[in-house]
């Protein structure tokens, strides 16, 4: 049987005395959507960041496609087919919507952007725009976009570089229900292209439509995990949530 697309074991990120994460196991399959919710400081940043390198377990491993992972540079790790978004978007002011999808591109700049070259990165860039609905603002500058379609274009980024698990932070937040409904049904269609979503999401609503499976995050311990419908209902994540909504 092949190996989960990724898994955590035993997961431990501690800073100084806190606990961000403390021994952490999960596992996510490719052609799956896992959402990871928690109360504000229960450690799912700080997950993302393990898993992508910028931070060091440490205690704990992180596999990829079965192969430990833990300690390589972020680059490394994303040449083996993880790209994220982050909380905040990182778009660069100079740069129009499809040069930051041109430069994201595994071949690079050069491929698609040199006159005579990179035919095969022009399409891609394409299909990135058409795909995410980028289309009409392509040589707008990005960062001057309104913000729901700022973080259109860094998913997109993400995709262009053809991961087989991308990892959204807080994909809907600044957007309005209808723009999150769409995102949704992108997200969908990516699923069904065979690529891995692991997303956090504060927006309830939005979490418990699309995903196949929750993980609960609590002061850095996992506290609950299993499809949406199960999870809304387990009393310790109801204690979590009820406990920090004041
Ligand atoms: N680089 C760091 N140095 C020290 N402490 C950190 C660092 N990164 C995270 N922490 C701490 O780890 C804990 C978990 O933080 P983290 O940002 O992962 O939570 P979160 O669930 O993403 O919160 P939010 O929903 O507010 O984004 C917090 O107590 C935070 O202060």
């Amino acid at each position: 049987m092949s190996p989960p697309l990724l898994e955590l074991r035993d997961a431990t990120m501690r800073f100084g005395g806190v606990t961000a994460l403390g021994d952490v196991s999960l596992s996510l399959a490719a052609g799956e959507i896992l959402g990871v919710i928690g109360p504000n400081g229960a450690g799912k940043t700080t997950l993302f960041n393990v898993i992508t390198g910028a931070y060091r377990l440490t205690s704990g491993a992180v596999l990829f496609e079965g192969r430990p992972i833990q300690g390589l540079p972020p680059h490394r790790i994303a040449r083996l087919g993880l790209a994220r978004t982050f909380q905040n978007i990182r778009l660069f002011p100079s740069m129009t919507v499809a040069e930051h999808l041109h430069v994201a591109q595994p071949s690079g700049f050069a491929a698609s952007l040199l006159p005579g070259g990179g035919d095969a990165g022009r399409a891609r860039v394409a299909a990135a725009l058409e795909r995410f609905g980028l289309g009409p603002c392509r040589d707008r500058l990005a960062t001057t976009l309104p913000y729901g379609v700022q973080r259109r274009v860094e998913i997109a980024r993400a995709w262009i570089a053809q991961p087989r698990l991308l990892l959204l932070d807080e994909p809907v937040a600044g957007m309005n229900p209808e723009e999150a409904a769409a995102l949704a049904g992108l997200i969908r269609s990516l699923r069904a292209d065979g690529m891995a979503v692991l997303l956090i999401e504060h927006d309830m609503p939005f979490v418990m439509g699309l995903c196949d499976r929750l993980q609960v995050l609590d002061f850095g311990t996992l506290i609950a995990s299993g499809p949406p419908e199960r999870v809304r209902q387990d009393p310790r994540v109801l204690d979590a949530y009820l406990g920090t909504a004041a």
